[in-house]
């Protein structure tokens, strides 16, 4: 109901308090941002990824704060229902000019949702939608950064203009050869263009932030030309005696979706207006879902509401209906999707089989870790999400039946919000992006795909190593293949850090029998891994076998694990790249021959 008089004068100071504690964690999460910088300056590996980490929690706990002061000095969750719409249009006033109302409307929802009883969240309560526009959101004082810089180069003064890109970041650290560097980017900007004729609007757009993610920087923008955009990034990383280079020139949408992966750590970026960033790279990518592309820039309360959005909008505009997901059930996780909707949900069971020693709790706490780690490309983000309702007859019978089979405790079929329709609510969902599990993709695949997918597969292992993870079950079953034919791992409940685990040598048998009884003639503690044993689990297949064998002989090797883990205790830090080697100047250059003429595409 819309209030016809502002007329209690708590409300105002409501909505003040909850902005103020939205303010205080966007203050806290843009310097967190903005340290990310000196961190890189400093080589502080282990503090940046330590940031990353904790900036995931920031959210909750800005908003835990908000909701116990407006409990203590408002006694707010006694108020009743007019004070709150007033509240609502106060705090809608009070966001006309704000850089950031978007996410200001989340954290609204996201408070008071906390405080107020479910059957409060009426539509003309919460923001369903957007109140306040994000468009062409400017800060005009003076001082502030554009979202973005623009440079109008020639031909002739390109390469200046490049050098000028890098330089305008003011990285206090020394470049290696800038101009060797620079010399690259501008072959690579060759090669992409072409013989491309210059058109009068030729420009360079530039976002005003460096995108900062583990042991790199990155720089991200588009070249325009008559009516092509071309979006790039270039990869800024310290070299082995500390100073900085340009690693790569990325071009293109696929280029970019890469580094902007779901499977990735999210980056820290300086903004003041996400808004504007966001506009700026849907531009480049606009395939992607804006929800994916808050989430990539650390704000994935947002991503989390706008997905939820955009799942509404889907159902209301499809008419096919949830199923069991295809592939190999799971043996702790039910797993369903909806054919036209490229995510699975996936809901934990209430009893799982003996061989699965584990909790709801334990279960949880493994797709926390995954959340906040760095998923190195190789595992697949998550949203959680609480209570959610789906239209009943959306459902198909049989979907049905294996939830209330194996999830009771988890759905509710109700009409709760006395609409006349019902709901199958689940309390607990993961929801994330679906692949093509690789046991089915490797059935359906021609060799050179066989080959490909298998090598994927042992290199995702060997990145998930080197990000100090051991994924536990390594069955094909449990990795899926990605629109750009990457392999990612989905299943968590046995994952564990690779430093927590021993990895051991089988003891020899004691005799021939013993051997072949199939019997285990050793202890076995309770982390103790046996690569040697992972072969018949996974090699059953002669064609899957040789290319393995071929590629990935050294995963069936203890010394292999046993010398990664060293090394991460030693406190060694892989570089883990979110593009392909042969981008990388580095790999182009020591592929070359002498006389190769630099502009001709090398495959390494
Ligand atoms: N992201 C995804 N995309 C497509 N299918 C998926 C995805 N996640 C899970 N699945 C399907 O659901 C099945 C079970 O999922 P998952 O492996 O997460 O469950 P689990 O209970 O943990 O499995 P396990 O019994 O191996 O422990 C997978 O084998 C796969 O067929």
């Amino acid at each position: 109901m819309f209030p016809q008089q502002l007329n209690d004068t708590r409300a105002f100071e409501i909505a003040k308090a909850l902005l103020d504690g939205f303010n205080r964690h966007y203050r806290l999460f843009r310097e967190t941002s903005a340290a990310a910088k000196q961190r890189f300056e400093a080589a502080d590996w282990a503090g940046q990824q330590r940031a990353q980490r904790e900036r995931i929690v920031y959210y909750d706990l800005r908003v835990q704060e908000a909701v116990e002061r407006l409990r203590s000095e408002f006694r707010a969750h006694e108020l009743p229902m007019d004070v709150w719409h007033q509240v609502k249009l106060h705090y809608i006033g009070l966001l006309t000019n704000h850089l950031q109302p978007e996410l200001a409307e989340t954290f609204f929802n996201s408070v008071t949702t906390k405080i107020l009883h479910r059957s409060y969240f009426h539509n003309d309560f919460i923001f369903v939608r957007p109140a306040i526009s994000t468009e062409y959101i400017e800060n005009d004082e003076p001082g502030s950064l554009p979202t973005f810089r623009v440079y109008y180069p020639t031909r002739d003064s390109l390469r200046e203009t490049l050098h000028r890109i890098v330089t305008n970041f003011q990285l206090q650290r020394e470049f290696d050869d800038l101009d060797r560097d620079v010399d690259l980017v501008l072959q690579a900007v060759d090669r992409e263009f072409g013989d491309m004729r210059i058109r009068t609007n030729f420009q360079v757009q530039v976002l005003s932030s460096l995108f900062f993610r583990n042991k790199g920087a990155y720089i991200v923008g588009k070249f325009i030309n008559g009516y092509r955009e071309i979006p790039f990034s270039l990869p800024i990383l310290h070299d082995e005696r500390g100073r900085l280079y340009i690693d790569a020139a990325l071009f293109g949408e696929d280029q970019l979706q890469k580094l902007f992966s779901f499977a990735r750590a999210y980056f820290m970026v300086e903004m003041e207006v996400p808004a504007a960033y966001v506009h700026f790279l849907r531009s480049l990518m606009p395939h992607k879902p804006r929800s994916e592309i808050y989430n990539a820039l650390g704000l994935h309360k947002q991503g989390k509401n706008l997905f939820y959005r955009d799942f509404l909008f889907h159902l209301r505009h499809s008419s096919d209906k949830f199923r069991i997901a295809p592939g190999i059930k799971g043996m702790v996780m039910l797993v369903f999707d909806l054919p036209s909707f490229p995510y699975v949900f996936k809901v934990i069971k209430d009893f799982f089989p003996p061989q699965k020693d584990t909790t709801r709790e334990q279960i949880q706490a493994k797709y926390r870790l995954v959340k906040q780690h760095d998923r190195v490309g190789r595992m697949a983000d998550t949203l959680e999400y609480s209570n959610v309702a789906f239209p009943f007859e959306r459902f198909e019978e049989d979907l049905v039946q294996e939830l209330l089979h194996y999830c009771p405790s988890q759905v509710e079929i109700s009409d709760r919000d006395g609409d006349g329709q019902v709901e199958l609510i689940i309390r607990h969902v993961y929801i994330e992006r679906r692949m093509i599990p690789l046991n089915i993709y490797l059935q359906e695949a021609t060799p050179g795909q066989v080959e490909q997918a298998v090598i994927e597969y042992g290199n995702a292992i060997k990145d998930l190593v080197a990000a100090n993870i051991f994924p536990g079950d390594m069955l094909w079953k449990n990795f899926g293949v990605t629109r750009h034919d990457k392999v990612v791992f989905y299943d968590y409940d046995e994952i564990e850090y690779l430093t927590d685990c021993n990895f051991r040598r089988v003891p020899p048998a004691p005799n021939e029998e013993v051997e072949m009884s199939g019997e285990i003639w050793y202890p076995v503690g309770p982390r103790d891994i046996f690569p040697e044993t992972f072969g018949p689990f996974l090699l059953g297949n002669e064609k899957v076998r040789d290319v393995f064998m071929r590629h990935h002989a050294d995963l069936l090797d203890p010394e292999f694990w046993q010398g990664h883990k060293e090394r991460i205790l030693a406190g060694h830090m892989h570089d883990v790249f979110p593009y392909d080697t042969c981008h990388r100047f580095r790999v182009r250059e020591r592929t070359a021959p002498a006389e190769r003429p630099v502009d001709e595409p090398v495959v390494p």
